[in-house]
């Protein structure tokens, strides 16, 4: 009787929490669209006082008039991390569901449609495993490249830009890679090559560590897409540790948590196909040996832009310090290594890292916004002219390699 009692209780209060949060989250959208200040946060979770310290700061250097900073009239980088950083408020004031991600649904869907082509993925790298020890260098490269066009392309998969609508895998990304090249515009895996295989070298001698850090962007496709470079990384000795970085809150729908990383590898233990399951065995197994390592550092569901990292996250900076390579995913991090300003077309890439070089590091990500460096002279123009959309469409991609400090 009290067990019933205490049920019922139970599922009054988790009512109650979900109307709170849908009136936080109705308000938030009506604060959105009316273009009212951006308020000040009323969490006690561990970024509200940097939050809140920076909504200070925007409105120090932007406002001369003492106007408030509103929805519109503020860096449209800052005001979408704050549209997440508001969602994630509103659950966290609704106790007991704080800690519901409210866009899982659509991550794990995006997972559940792509199968077909997860499937074809997870038979390619156990294949190529499985000669790693007899093929020559050249036919590894091959492979490295293969996987690195997959990550690239992977990154169509956000869910960010039309929230909801899942764009799945289907058909076997492998076959596509080769018409896809030309729409590569800025092309370093030849970099990184040769990068991996120096670090194998001296590794064979010395036995030196070879860390390589991936920062995450979406789950689903996407991620299966790096969680199969990691793995072949580690098979071939390019490297000796992976470490990820995801995000600690939902975030731009589709950004991987460990929550996300966790579901998958339960899907692909389950799954009935051996392909799937034993890559599910195997990157299970890697964490729990860490060798592979999973890190969620609060820093990259902030607004700074990368080159403040050092003062902001002087930790994080100093762990990435010791990659030997930092693969940034998805195009949120791209806007957010290059501060999201308008750089020339062909100013280097370099240069327009503004002071970010915590190691050597290179960029995978699809073109989906108006931020772009590196390019060569007149090549902007000319994929201009085949194609006004090029910066937004999400057709060409770029693998973007800085030397590093
Ligand atoms: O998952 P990604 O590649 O970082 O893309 C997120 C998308 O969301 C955006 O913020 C657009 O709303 C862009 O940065 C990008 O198109
Ligand atoms: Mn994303």
């Amino acid at each position: 009787m009290r067990s019933a009692r205490c049920g019922r209780g139970l599922a009054l209060e988790g009512t109650e929490a979900e109307k709170k949060a849908i009136s936080l989250l109705s308000k938030l959208r009506n604060e959105l669209q009316t273009d009212k200040p951006l308020l000040p946060l009323h969490d006690d979770w561990v970024d509200t006082d940097i939050w809140n310290q920076y909504l200070e700061d925007q409105h120090n250097l932007l406002n001369e008039n003492d106007k408030k900073i509103s929805w519109f009239q503020s860096s449209w980088l800052y005001v979408e991390c704050y549209l997440y950083r508001r969602i994630h408020e509103a659950l966290v004031l609704s106790s007991p569901i704080s800690d519901f991600d409210v866009f899982k649904d659509s991550k794990d869907q995006n997972f559940l449609e792509s199968r077909g082509a997860i499937e074809a993925l997870c038979f390619y790298l156990q294949e190529s495993k499985r000669t790693i020890e007899v093929v020559d260098e050249n036919i590894q490269k091959d492979e490295f490249c293969k996987l690195l066009q997959i990550m690239l392309w992977g990154n169509k998969c956000d869910l960010a830009v039309v929230p909801g609508q899942s764009i799945p895998q289907t058909s076997s990304p492998l076959t596509i890679l080769e018409g896809l090249k030309p729409f590569i515009l800025v092309n370093n895996m030849d970099a990184l090559w040769s990068l991996l295989l120096n670090k194998r070298k001296k590794s064979q001698e010395n036995f030196s560590v070879i860390r390589v850090d991936f920062i995450l962007d979406n789950a689903g496709f996407e991620l299966v897409t790096d969680l199969v470079m990691a793995d072949f990384l580690i098979a071939s000795n390019l490297a000796t540790e992976i470490h990820f970085h995801g995000k600690c809150i939902p975030w731009f729908v589709s950004d991987t948590n460990i929550k996300d990383v966790n579901w998958l590898i339960t899907q692909l233990k389950a799954a009935e196909s051996t392909y799937l399951s034993t890559c599910g065995l195997i990157w299970e197994d890697y964490l729990k040996k860490k060798t592979w390592v999973y890190h969620d550092h609060m820093f990259w569901t902030l607004p700074f832009e990368y080159c403040a990292m050092p003062h902001v996250a002087p930790d994080l900076y100093a762990d990435l310090q010791k990659s030997n390579l930092i693969l940034f995913k998805g195009d949120l991090n791209y806007r957010k290594l290059l501060g999201d300003r308008k750089w020339g077309l062909t100013i280097p890439f370099h240069e327009a890292l503004n002071g970010f070089h915590p190691a050597p590091l290179c960029s995978i990500r699809t073109v989906k916004t108006q931020v772009q460096a590196g390019l060569a002279p007149g090549q902007g123009e000319q994929v201009a002219d085949s194609n006004p959309e090029w910066m937004t469409s999400g057709n060409y991609g770029i693998l973007q390699f800085d030397g590093g400090p």
